[in-house]
């Protein structure tokens, strides 16, 4: 087989302190959320300012395909100015229908439930990464509930969902340790399910829990019941009742995680970068990039203007070190690696050892590649530990992860001659990083 050859960016090096203002797109994780949600619902709804991106576009077109109507407009926003917005229009959902997953966790997790309730065969495929992304367990809890999935027993995809306009539902056990997208998944499709759903996690500890409570924020906004953990339920179950869900008009928030690598500009060079629209109150992990960038020796404020909320994030020229345990925002690890080679204590960072079976294994990634410039990175058993030495220029590989590409531009940023190998590779959640990194630079 003939590798596929990918371009070199050369990674711009800062000469200084960044100053810049950086308006981020739609949060992936809410706009496909919101994209399910609006499909299954009872009345067509509105999203505003999705993400446009790889992942989003897989979704879209996924739920098309099964008969959704999606449609693209340019509509005025509440700050007065013009933003894209999408008209979902729910009807029955029908197979025969093909799915592209690409390489989104988010598609390949959340659609398999909603398929089950389509009135033909839903086929799923994707990038043979997906083939080694963990599904097992969202296929099993199907069976369970009651659904007819053809997987040649291999527990991953490909496959073909059997849609049988209705599945029956009710309580199901599933381990989601490798995954909070498993949780997810059930609980989005669940009001759709003639019995609901009760989901009980039994495993190891469950990763990611800011998304899950995202999910049941976002059900609760359409109308669906949730009894979960955080609210006086038992601890690692949530049953979401069945019902009808209402068709929403959502602003979607900035994706705060793709606001990592800016924020850790502003930490590199000492700079100050200001993110408007952050959001006071959110479920998305990268809120926690308020703390942990604070540790690791920046300073942030969270301003209110006339038109909204902003973050201003500030270095303070010096970066630390930090200890501390990912697993609630384990997509926030390649940034935070990224910044802490560079820091001036070593670091480590826990509870992630799922990150080995994200877009590519991130554990041995970072560690190959920050190695490779020179670094001194070593995998643990659940994450990585790392200690700041000088580094070189070289080549940052990606692996098609987004976040790899993003974390060897902040790396570019304080050594020179980093050259990040498919750049282009970031389009799976924000398609303009080169551009936006330019302009953070002014280059
Ligand atoms: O539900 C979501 O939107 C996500 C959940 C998390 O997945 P894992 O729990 O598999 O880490 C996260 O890493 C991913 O980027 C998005
Ligand atoms: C893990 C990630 O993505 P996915 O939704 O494909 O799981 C990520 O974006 O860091």
């Amino acid at each position: 087989m003939t590798e596929t050859v990918h371009p070199l960016w050369p990674a711009p090096y800062a000469d200084g302190p960044v100053d810049a203002k950086i308006t981020v797109p739609g949060s992936k994780s809410v706009t496909n959320r919101a994209l399910v949600l609006a499909a299954l619902a009872s009345e067509p709804g509105w999203l505003r300012r999705p993400l446009r991106s790889r992942d989003t576009l897989l979704m879209s077109a996924a739920l098309q395909a099964m008969g959704v109507g999606i449609e693209e407009t340019v509509s005025s926003t509440t700050t007065g100015g013009s933003g894209e917005a999408w008209r979902i229009i729910p009807s029955g959902l029908h197979g025969p229908a093909s799915v592209d997953v690409g390489n989104a966790g988010t598609v390949m997790r959340f659609l398999p439930p909603v398929a089950t309730l389509a009135d033909g065969p839903v086929r799923f495929d994707g990038d043979p990464r997906s083939y080694e992304r963990p599904l097992g367990g969202v296929i099993s809890a199907l069976r369970a509930l009651g659904a007819r999935i053809d997987d040649d027993d291999r527990g991953t995809l490909p496959m073909t969902v059997h849609g049988g306009g209705a599945l029956e539902g009710g309580s199901v056990r599933i381990d989601a340790s490798s995954s909070s997208q498993f949780v997810s998944a059930l609980l989005l499709s669940g009001p759709r399910f003639n019995q609901g759903v009760e989901v009980r996690h039994v495993g190891g500890v469950l990763p990611s829990l800011p998304h899950i409570r995202m999910t049941v924020d976002m059900l609760r906004a359409v109308g669906a019941q949730v009894d979960e953990p955080e609210t006086g339920g038992e601890p690692d179950v949530w049953r979401v009742s069945h019902s009808a869900l209402l068709g929403r008009d959502l602003t979607v928030e900035p994706d705060l995680s793709n606001a990592q690598p800016f924020l850790a500009a502003a930490l590199v060079t000492g700079g100050r970068v200001t993110i408007p629209d952050w959001p006071e109150r959110t479920t998305q992990p990268g809120d926690a990039l308020r703390q942990i960038f604070t540790e690791m020796g920046g300073s942030c404020e969270l301003t209110t203007t006339p038109d909204g909320t902003a973050l201003v994030f500030t270095g303070s020229g010096r970066i630390h070190g930090i200890d501390i345990d990912l697993g609630e925002v384990g997509e926030l690890t390649p940034g935070i690696a990224a910044v802490a080679a560079l820091a001036d204590s070593p670091s480590t960072l826990r509870g992630v050892a799922h990150l080995r079976l994200h877009e590519t294994d991130r554990l041995a990634a970072l560690t190959k590649e920050i190695n490779g410039l020179g670094g001194d990175v070593t995998e643990t058993e659940d994450g990585l530990h790392i200690r700041p030495r000088r580094l070189r220029g070289g080549v940052f590989h990606t692996y098609d992860d987004h976040r790899m590409a993003t974390a060897g531009a902040v790396i570019g940023l304080a050594v020179k001659d980093v050259q990040v190998e498919n750049v282009a590779t970031t389009a799976k959640t924000l398609p303009d990083f080169p551009q936006m990194w330019a302009g953070l630079l002014g280059v």
